[in-house]
C-alpha cells in the first residue's frame, strides 16, 4: 500500500484515510477554534518555552513543508507549564501555508484562515524519544503560531523569535495534521499572531514540492482542512 502523500487532488487531504484510517478518528487535527465557544480554564498554568538557539541542527525541505530540526538529546529546548505535565523537547517546526494570503493556515479562528501557520513539535520526555513518544496519547505538545502579512524580520534559529509576546492559548486533543495522523498530539495554539512579511511568504511559495529533475511544483496550499470536532472541548487560558 502506497504511503504517498501530498496535497493535490490525487493524493491530498481527501484521499490520507486510503493509507490512514486514523483520519477519520476521534482527535484529528487541525480544528476550526470558535473562541465564544472556548471555555476559560483557571487552572491552565502559564506556557513555559525555553529554547536554546544553539541545538537548531539545520534546515531541509521534506517535500511538504520545510522544517528546522534542533539537537534533542537533553532539556537545553523544552516546553512546559500550559496543558501538560511534565516537559516536554522541542524536535523541530516547520510551517503549512497558503498559495495566496487567503488561506494556508491549519486552524482556523470563527472560520478566519491565515497566510501561514508555525508548528513547534515537542515530544514528552516520559518517553524514550520522539518515535516513541509520537505513538502515545500525551506523547507530543504542537505549539501553533498564526503568521499574518505585515514587514518583519527573522533573527537567528531562536524560535522565541517566532513567538507573539504574549502567550495566551487555546489548546485541545488532536492529532499530527499530516500522514500518519497519529492522534498524540496536545495542541497550544497561541491567540496572538506574529508577522511575516511579503518577501518571506514569496519565499515559501517558492519552494517545492518536487526533487531535482521533476517538473517544478511550488509548494504551497500544504495544509490540511479543519476536522470534526466531536465533542472535544477547547479551553482558553484568557478569559
Ligand atoms: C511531527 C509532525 C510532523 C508534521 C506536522 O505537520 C506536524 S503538525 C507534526
Ligand atoms: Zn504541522
Amino acid at each position: 500500500m502506497s504511503h504517498a502523500w501530498g496535497y493535490g487532488t490525487q493524493d491530498g487531504p481527501e484521499t490520507w484515510a486510503e493509507s490512514f484510517p486514523v483520519a477519520n478518528g476521534p482527535r484529528q487535527s487541525p480544528i476550526d477554534i470558535v473562541p465564544t465557544q472556548a471555555q476559560h480554564d483557571p487552572s491552565l498554568k502559564h506556557l513555559k518555552l525555553k529554547y536554546d538557539p544553539a541545538t537548531a541542527k539545520g534546515i531541509l525541505n521534506n517535500g511538504h513543508s520545510f522544517q528546522v530540526d534542533f539537537t534533542d538529546d537533553d532539556n537545553s529546548s523544552t516546553l512546559a507549564g500550559g496543558p501538560v505535565t511534565g516537559i516536554y523537547r522541542l524536535r523541530q517546526f516547520h510551517f503549512h501555508w497558503g498559495s495566496s494570503d487567503d488561506k494556508g493556515s491549519e486552524h482556523t479562528v470563527a472560520g478566519t484562515k491565515f497566510p501561514c501557520e508555525l508548528h513547534l513539535v515537542h515530544w514528552n520526555t516520559k518517553y524514550p524519544n520522539f518515535g516513541e513518544a509520537a505513538s502515545k496519547p500525551d506523547g507530543l505538545a504542537v505549539v501553533g503560531v498564526f503568521l499574518k502579512g505585515r514587514q518583519t524580520t527573522f533573527s537567528n534559529f531562536d524560535p522565541k523569535t517566532l513567538l507573539p509576546a504574549a502567550l495566551d492559548f487555546w489548546t485541545y486533543e488532536g492529532s499530527l495534521t499530516t500522514p500518519p495522523l497519529l492522534e498524540s498530539v496536545t495542541w497550544i495554539v497561541l491567540k496572538d499572531q506574529v508577522s511575516v512579511s511579503p518577501a518571506q511568504m514569496a519565499k515559501f511559495r517558492s519552494l517545492l514540492f518536487t526533487s531535482e529533475g521533476e517538473a517544478p511544483s511550488c509548494m504551497v496550499d500544504n495544509f490540511r482542512p479543519p476536522q470534526p470536532l466531536k465533542g472535544r472541548k477547547v479551553r482558553a487560558s484568557f478569559k
